[in-house]
């Protein structure tokens, strides 16, 4: 293993959920260099975040642009390229077929990686049911996952719960498991339903976990990422 891949700031996404750009630049600033990796998504991203993204970007930090895409595959490819050239490592999309084949040849010969949304970590078998599927958590993410792999997708987002299974039928290590739902033992688990700690989240399989209310929401997110990044180091191989 290389000194890189062992530093657990690596595996660590926090999700700046903030309602202003002031907001998310005082988190930023107070969390230094012990976070490295950051997710900007819809709260964010609407309020000035994307080029803020871009800043975070070009200071060193890997920057994770959550937008879940999905649209015609016009419009889903010409986004994508748009977002290639901000500078992001990661973009979300949606994991339909077409969806996710326009996001791929959207960022060809560019250095942004695609992660396909499964079935996302609020909804259980009910609400599976309530959108119209007929399937279930445990047979929709892994038919969501084999799909992503073979239309070449970089990543795939589902609860630390399925990443196990994930890798039993075959979904090649290449592709990064990236997993929200992440709660520290005794935190509240608010809206996710599909919840996971960090330390069994690594212990699963997780590649990455992506952490916001945690820390976010924390009287000291110093404290409470520091917590999280001895769990992912104490769990890791
Ligand atoms: O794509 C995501 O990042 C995502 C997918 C998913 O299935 N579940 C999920 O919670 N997320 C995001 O991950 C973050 C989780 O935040 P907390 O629940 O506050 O830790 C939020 O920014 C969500 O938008």
């Amino acid at each position: 293993m290389t000194l890189r891949n062992s530093d657990p700031r690596e595996k660590l996404f926090v999700a700046l959920d903030l309602s202003s750009l002031g907001e998310a630049e005082r988190l930023v600033d107070r969390l230094g260099d012990t976070v490295t990796h950051y997710k900007i998504g819809y709260r964010l991203g609407y309020a000035d975040g994307l080029a803020f993204g871009r800043e975070l970007a070009a200071a060193g930090k890997t920057v994770f642009f959550d937008l879940k895409l999905h649209d015609i595959d016009n419009t889903v490819r010409e986004g994508v390229e748009s977002v290639a050239r901000m500078g992001a490592h990661y973009l979300t999309v949606h994991a339909y077929p077409q969806t996710m084949k326009a996001a791929v040849a959207g960022r060809a010969g560019t250095g942004l990686k695609i992660l396909a949304v499964t079935i996302l970590t609020s909804w259980n078998d009910l609400d599976c049911a309530e959108a119209g599927y007929s399937g279930t958590v445990s047979t929709l993410v892994p038919m969501k996952a084999r799909q992503a792999a073979a239309i070449g997708i970089d990543g795939i987002v589902c609860s630390a719960q399925e990443t196990a299974q994930l890798r039993a039928v075959g979904i090649p290590p290449a592709i990064e498991f990236v997993t929200p739902g992440i709660r520290p033992a005794g935190s509240a688990s608010g809206d996710q339903k599909r919840i996971v700690t960090p330390a069994d989240a690594i212990r699963g399989g997780a590649d990455r976990l992506v952490v916001g209310r945690p820390i976010t929401g924390a009287a000291d997110p110093v404290e409470a990422a520091r917590g999280i990044l001895i769990e992912i180091h104490g769990a890791t191989a």
